[in-house]
């Protein structure tokens, strides 16, 4: 009986980008559901009762959260072109780097606020790119000649740049033009363009959270 698959996602978030760009890697078919987080549907209530967040791949009615633990059960499961390195100390600096991105990147405050939390925001982000550009070295990809498990993790915040930039008043290219080549890279991967969004699409969007949150 074939895989059922299905993914509870939200069109511009960069945690359910890895998910769609791992799933496009893999050539594996899914039923893609976009929640509307403002009111969560039962399925995602029940398939995530801790966070309750997207994403969450269903897989033959079992429930896999968090991104990065999702990215890497697609690659276990399906195993043609693998993400994960082969080399356990590569695998493990892998890991080291998703996570640096999720808790150092990933940072709001340069495109919703203003002022010096802004400034301290972008000084923040263009500082860990800098790191970014010099793990990736002369690599074509973090994952070495082929896309691998980090270069899904951090490409998949590649649709947010230009509202960071719009927002922040700053040139991402000026600042760390190794970064730009590599996303250039990145979405001559028919896995990586079909799956992030316009970011003018991304740009609308921050607009919309913002005015909603009250935020000039
Ligand atoms: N650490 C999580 C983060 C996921 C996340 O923050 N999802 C957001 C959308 S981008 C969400 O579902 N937010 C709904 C909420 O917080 O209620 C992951 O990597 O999957």
């Amino acid at each position: 009986m074939a895989d059922e698959v299905i993914l509870l996602d939200f069109w511009p978030s960069p945690f359910g980008l890895r998910a769609r760009i791992s799933l496009a890697e893999k050539g594996v078919e899914y039923e893609y559901k976009d929640e509307d987080l403002s009111n969560k549907s039962p399925l995602l209530l029940k398939s995530n009762p801790i966070h309750k967040k997207i994403p969450v791949l269903i897989h033959n009615g079992k429930s896999i959260c968090e991104s990065l633990v999702i990215v890497q059960y697609i690659d276990e499961v399906w195993k043609d072109k693998p993400l994960m390195p082969k080399d356990p100390y590569e695998r493990a600096q892998a890991r080291f780097w998703a996570d640096f991105v999720d808790k150092k990147l990933n940072d709001s405050r340069i495109w919703r606020s203003k002022g010096e939390a802004q400034e301290a925001a972008k000084k923040e982000f263009i500082d860990c790119l800098k790191l970014l550009e010099e793990e990736l070295g002369d690599k074509p990809f973090y994952g070495g000649k082929n896309l691998g498990y980090m270069d899904v993790v951090l490409v998949s915040f590649a649709c947010w740049f230009y509202t960071y930039e719009t927002e922040g008043n700053f040139s991402i290219e000026n600042e760390c033009p190794k970064i730009i080549a590599w996303v250039k890279r990145c979405m001559e991967k028919e896995s990586v363009s079909k799956s992030l969004p316009d970011p003018h699409k991304v740009y609308e969007f921050a607009g919309v959270l913002k005015k909603k949150h009250g935020v000039e």
